[in-house]
């Protein structure tokens, strides 16, 4: 049975990245999908806006929809306070075991939760099974028309305060209009639009930050 693309990604990882070294696992990572074989992590250009929201608002509890293979998940963890944690949704199991192998490689696991399965079932679980308050930060980077969806859902399961910041990937492409027109409609949201390229690609792309005014 021949390896998938996230295997082949997690074994040069395993070969090439230095353990226990978040840093060298994010390059390492960049540096096989920008020359060997395009995989969707949020890439370098997008995880330096990703790194400034996160340094920025210093969470201690950080919500993450669409884990893939933990790239965006290390370089969150390594950014995290001592005692801070990052929830990480993941649909497909395949990705949850290849994320869950390269999160311990980097070291960062302390950090970490992966949690497995739809986000819209995982979500209204948060309070109760996983003992979160309210989330300080969530990175939206799971299906594209979930993202206004999950955004209410949040909403209505008292899971955002005021202060709370959204970043969601790929709001030009794949592209998430549905999720452009509700947040930028919403008096509830300050947002922000961050030009960027999709990642390993010349093609246009952009994040949208929005803040929870409560
Ligand atoms: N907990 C949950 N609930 C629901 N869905 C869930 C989930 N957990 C995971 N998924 C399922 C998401 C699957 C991956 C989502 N990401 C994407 O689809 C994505 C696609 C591109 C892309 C761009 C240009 C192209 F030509 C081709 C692809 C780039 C990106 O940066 C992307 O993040
Ligand atoms: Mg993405």
């Amino acid at each position: 049975m021949n390896q998938s693309k996230e295997q082949r990604i997690l074994n040069f990882v395993l070969q090439n990245a230095v353990r226990g070294d978040p840093c060298s696992v994010v390059d390492t990572i960049d540096k096989y999908c920008s020359q060997k074989e395009w995989a969707m992590n949020v890439g370098c250009e997008k995880g330096l806006i990703l790194d400034k929201t996160v340094e920025e608002i210093k969470p201690s509890v950080v919500l993450e929809l669409g884990t893939y293979c933990g790239y965006s998940a290390i370089r969150i963890a390594r950014l995290l306070k001592a005692g801070a944690r990052l929830l990480t949704v993941e649909f497909n199991p395949e990705f949850a075991a290849i994320a869950k192998q390269m999160i311990e490689f980097a070291g960062v696991q302390d950090k970490v939760n992966i949690l497995e399965g739809p986000s819209e079932e995982i979500i209204p679980q948060l309070k109760k099974k996983y003992e979160v308050d309210t989330l300080d930060f969530v990175f939206l980077d799971h299906w594209k028309d979930r993202y206004s969806p999950d955004t209410i859902l949040l909403q209505e399961c008292n899971l955002l305060r005021k202060g709370s910041v959204l970043l969601a990937d790929n709001v030009i492409c794949p592209g998430a209009p549905e999720f452009l027109k509700y947040i930028r409609n919403n008096p509830s949201f300050q947002c922000t639009n961050y030009p960027a390229h999709l990642e390993y690609m010349e093609v246009q792309d952009a994040m949208e930050k929005a803040v929870f005014l409560g």
